[in-house]
């Protein structure tokens, strides 16, 4: 029974660190705060990595990491994983995304009141022995105008607790279609017109290139004046500088903060300002949402390592079970077609042309592209290639990829056909197709039509179209004790060349392959590994 070891390196509740422990197969580690060093240390004979946001799981950790297989985060955020190191590597990178959205939006609702009512500056004020009622008066939020940005999972949530609080709630969100807005009793509006009539906004989008300091010094010139910020998403989506400077011109008139651009802050002067409401990243932190996202984390991590079922990764296309009763025998097939081309082409593959034909083509396609490219570059690059690398490993060696879809069947059902050009200008075609429900066939080897199973050890021979060339073969094949199980064969009518494919019960050594090649008609043999 293989044993996995699971290394958890931030605090996750109790119920799922019981989870992992109850698999027979896990041997399980919690240990928290470690220094880089240590963790580069711990991790290097772990299979999982299980983490919150406070372990940064950079490209170094990751570089040592050498049975690492999948990097669990209980929660959303995944700005502390070098997500790109770990998909060149070929780890699964996962998250828990809905255990803690409830908590955050009411986490952000919180800030919210907390803001316009000067909540923890009346809180200071009183235990400092101070009766300051005309200094804290705040603001009410009914009919106010709350602009939110970025309207998924908790920025809907927001604005669902938002409209019950009678405000009215406006998002910008170039991702969402308004009538999906529209439902939850939000009304689409561009980034201008947000910052132009929000009273309050709210933010709620990853940290991305695309989003880091959305929320800057040009944003705050086009907002209201007096208007309030909430950012309970990522710290470095609002610059803290620009941030600092519109509070004390009075631009904006007071902010709540869960998130930093470093986190512990140190030396932050905006934690100096009395218009600064802030917590310690507590946006995911009740019991309940912990519980859930280390109970889903736990389960997630599990079913990858035990039965290969990946859930909520972010780097490997995500294929229901449904779609993969249904493209499997096509994952099967592309892969296989990748193998066999590795196996012939004769210099380095420069372009792969994949076409989807007939109903396959109506289909996700992107899983049956990535097998194609796991089959291709599995016998150059040995065991490291898998679902997750294969799509970056093959960018990384420069192999262009192109896609095509004809929705309409010619010969067969479904089809798809693999070209690949090399770098020596030599063009190789291969097309596969599935018998009944489930059986691969490569029915197309560049002009040679064939009906073959592409499976286990094979022969690939190219030859002149003459009598006793098989028999030759077969002759050969047996004084070395090798068995035929299937043999197909292709004919070119324009070349008169014939191809025959056969399965034997070993993989056909090199001596009694180059045996082959001696034979008199006999083009070129190559045995494969399908
Ligand atoms: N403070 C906390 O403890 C805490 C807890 C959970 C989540 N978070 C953070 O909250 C944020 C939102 O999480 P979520 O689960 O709702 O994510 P989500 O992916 O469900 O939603 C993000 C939304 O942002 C939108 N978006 C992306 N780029 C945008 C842009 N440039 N402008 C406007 N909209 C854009 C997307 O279309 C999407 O709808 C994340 O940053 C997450 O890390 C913080
Ligand atoms: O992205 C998240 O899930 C939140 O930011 C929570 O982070 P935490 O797990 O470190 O509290």
């Amino acid at each position: 029974m293989a044993t996995y070891k699971i290394l958890i390196t931030d605090n996750i509740a109790p119920q799922g660190i019981e989870l992992l422990e109850k698999v027979p197969q896990f041997d399980v580690e919690v240990a928290v705060s470690l220094s880089p060093e240590e963790l580069k240390k711990k991790v290097k004979d772990a299979h999982a990595l299980i983490i919150r946001s406070a372990t940064k799981v950079t490209s170094d950790v990751i570089e040592g990491a050498k049975k690492l297989k999948v990097i669990g985060r209980a929660g959303i955020g995944l700005d502390n994983v070098d997500v790109r190191a770990a998909t060149k590597k070929g780890i699964v990178v996962m998250n828990a995304p809905e255990g803690n959205m409830v908590t955050t939006a009411e986490h952000t609702i919180a800030m919210l009141m907390a803001l316009a009512r000067n909540i923890p500056q009346a809180t200071a004020s009183l235990k400092s022995k101070k009766w300051e009622k005309k200094k804290f008066q705040g603001r009410e939020l009914y009919r106010k105008i709350l602009g939110i940005i970025g309207l998924g999972r908790i920025g809907s949530i927001v604005a669902d607790r938002a409209n019950g609080l009678k405000m009215k709630v406006i998002a910008y969100d170039p991702f969402v279609r308004p009538e999906m807005a529209e439902k939850i009793g939000v009304e689409l509006v561009s980034l201008e017109e947000l910052y132009q009539r929000a009273d309050f906004i709210t933010i709620h989008t990853p940290l991305t290139p695309e989003t880091k300091y959305l929320i800057n010094k040009k944003a705050f010139a086009q907002m209201k004046d007096g208007v309030m910020i909430v950012n309970c998403a990522r710290g470095g989506i609002v610059k803290e500088k620009d941030l600092y400077e519109a509070i004390q011109k009075g631009k904006v008139a007071g902010a709540a903060l869960d998130v930093f651009e470093k986190e512990p802050p140190q030396d932050n002067p905006l934690l100096d300002l009395d218009r600064v409401i802030c917590t310690p990243h507590l946006g995911a932190s009740t019991q309940e949402a912990q519980t859930n996202v280390a109970v889903a984390i736990a389960e997630q991590v599990t079913d990858y390592l035990i039965n290969g079922v990946v859930r909520n990764a972010v780097n490997v296309p995500i294929i229901s079970e449904e779609l993969l009763s249904v493209l499997g025998p096509y994952l099967t097939l592309a892969e296989k077609i990748g193998a066999f081309h590795a196996q012939v082409v004769k210099a380095p593959i420069k372009e792969v042309e994949i076409e989807y034909i007939g109903d396959v083509a109506k289909t996700d396609t992107r899983p049956i592209k990535i097998a194609g490219l796991k089959g291709l570059l599995t016998p150059i690059l040995g065991e490291q290639v898998n679902f997750v690398n294969a799509d970056f490993l093959a960018t990384e060696r420069g192999i262009q990829v192109k896609e095509s879809k004809r929705e309409i069947p010619s010969d067969f059902t479904n089809v798809i056909i693999v070209n690949v050009h090399t770098e020596s200008g030599e063009k190789k075609s291969i097309t596969g197709t599935i018998f009944g429900k489930k059986q691969p066939r490569i029915v197309r080897l560049d002009g040679f039509a064939l009906e073959a199973v592409p499976e286990g050890h094979m022969l690939l021979i190219q030859n002149v179209d003459r009598p006793g060339v098989i028999g030759n073969i077969g002759t050969i094949l047996g004084r070395h004790q090798i068995n035929i199980g299937r043999m197909h064969v292709g004919q070119d009518e324009i070349t008169g060349q014939t191809l025959i494919l056969l399965s034997t019960n070993i993989p056909v050594p090199k001596p009694v392959l180059e045996e082959i090649k001696e034979l008199p008609h006999v083009i070129s043999a190559i045995s494969l590994e399908l």
